[in-house]
């Protein structure tokens, strides 16, 4: 074999940068895998200007990639989740190995995916469906082999990042951030995946499944957006000296598997509430070698091409090899397939509370009553002075722990209380340590 033969399905964002990287750093790309790698065939709607296509075959239906019988690699870079798993298992059914970027298609589809390309013994990649240009797949299924997993916490949607950091340093509105991550090609196709925690809980399915050798459960995962963090949460945090991200949180302990995505405060010291903007980051504690943070750019054409690529040698050396190669995702076992999934309510973690009350003595005592008869502590506390016209104050807590339908309960009472006016917000508090 002289080469190994690639068909790129979709040029637009990633496609693109798959596309020059591949053409760019042609040299190391072929020396690291021990073979040349060509580009012989993209499948694309139109042609995209950034990308000179000049001497390979354009191909406007997508199929005519994956029925191709020179084309060894399909990868697969038009997102969502009908013709893409159609693309894909088709490509698969033409005994084709598959490089992806879909983390909806894996996370969704995946089990059925890995399942029949286990028995066409071809591969299926997926790093840069998550945390893009990170290699946060590769550290876990090999980097981390030797660990059990116990929890891992990251940001993993770029555009949700970049929307906080610029609100937070700039006060910048949400929607004219959120109109430049668009722009720059970092939102998913649909930007409400972004700021609604479904692009997150996508990837979060996956390293759980990776982390916990479990089957891809998207349906399990708790999902909260951040489209309802109020600025003034963000001055109130910085105030305690914590800062507000939007975590996936994966956990495993004796009560069962927790997968939640949501908003998340954390300590300011900790290197993660320090990522900003694009950037990506996870940290994931093994219990042999403690915790690991794992950080890089989120998403982006050549960040997320830069995984593509780093799968496309992987693949290539396994065909270069004839082999089977790398192991496909679903390495989970009898044990592992019906794994106790912890419901939300369930799931213990501190917190922080925000009501407006009136100002006047003995409030602050019927808070912390309700609290206390939870079993719930206030760990700390801001309390503003009275405005001029404003005969309400804003109230801050800090909790201790507590488990969330104990809190949620108690919630309910506090907001029942004469003294206190409107709605308790609350954000969950992780100290990630
Ligand atoms: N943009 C980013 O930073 C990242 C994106 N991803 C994932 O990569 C995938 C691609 O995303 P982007 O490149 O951002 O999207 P994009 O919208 O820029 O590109 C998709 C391209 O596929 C083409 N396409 C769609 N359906 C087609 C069809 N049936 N036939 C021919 N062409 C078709 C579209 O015309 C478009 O040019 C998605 O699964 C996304 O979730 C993953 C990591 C980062
Ligand atoms: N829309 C995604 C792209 C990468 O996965 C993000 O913003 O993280
Ligand atoms: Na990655």
């Amino acid at each position: 074999m002289k080469s190994v033969k690639v068909g790129i399905c979709g040029l637009g964002t990633v496609g693109s940068g798959t596309f020059n990287v591949l053409g760019r750093n042609r040299r190391e790309i072929s020396a690291r895998a021990g073979i040349e790698i060509d580009v012989i065939q993209v499948g694309a709607r139109r042609d995209n200007p950034s990308c000179n296509t000049a001497d390979v075959a354009v191909e406007r239906d997508i199929f005519a990639v994956a029925k191709n019988p020179e084309v060894d690699i399909l990868v697969e870079l038009i997102g969502g989740t009908d013709v893409a798993k159609s693309l894909v298992l088709e490509a698969i059914a033409q005994g084709k190995h598959v490089v992806t970027a879909n983390k909806a298609l894996i996370a969704e589809h995946g089990n059925e995916i890995f399942a029949k390309a286990e028995a066409a013994g071809v591969q299926v990649m997926f790093e840069a469906a998550v945390a893009g240009g990170i290699p946060i797949i590769k550290a876990l299924r090999e980097g981390l082999a030797a660990n059990r997993i116990q929890w891992l916490a990251g940001i993993i949607n770029g555009t949700g990042n970049f929307i906080l950091t610029e609100m937070r340093d700039k006060g910048r509105a949400f929607d004219d951030v959120l109109k430049e991550a668009q722009a720059l090609g970092y939102a998913e196709a649909d930007p409400t995946f972004d700021v609604e925690g479904i692009d997150a809980a996508h990837k979060l399915v996956i390293l759980a499944s990776l982390a916990f050798g479990i089957p891809l459960q998207f349906d399990k995962v708790f999902t909260e957006g951040i489209s309802k963090v109020a600025p003034e949460d963000v001055g109130y945090a910085q105030e305690l000296g914590y800062r507000i991200k939007h975590l996936g949180i994966a956990r495993q302990s004796s009560a069962g598997i927790e997968l939640r995505v949501h908003p998340t405060m954390i300590p300011e010291k900790r290197l993660i509430a320090n990522v900003d903007g694009v950037m990506n980051a996870v940290l994931v504690k093994g219990d042999a070698v403690g915790p690991t943070l794992y950080y890089g750019a989120g998403a982006g054409a050549e960040p997320t091409a830069s995984a593509v690529v780093a799968d496309i040698i992987d693949v290539a050396r396994v065909v270069q090899q004839g082999g089977r190669g790398i192991a496909p995702l679903a390495f989970y076992n009898a044990a592992t397939q019906q794994p106790t999934m912890l419901p939300m309510d369930q799931v213990e973690t501190a917190y922080y509370l925000r009501m407006l009350a009136e100002d006047r003595p003995g409030v602050l005592a019927q808070v912390s009553t309700i609290l206390a008869e939870a079993n719930i502590s206030v760990e700390a506390l801001i309390q503003k002075e009275p405005q001029q016209d404003a005969p309400q104050v804003p109230l801050i807590l800090l909790t201790s722990r507590a488990i969330e339908h104990q809190l949620m309960s108690a919630i309910t009472q506090i907001e029942a209380l004469p003294v206190i006016h409107g709605e308790v917000t609350h954000i969950r508090v992780e100290s990630l340590g």
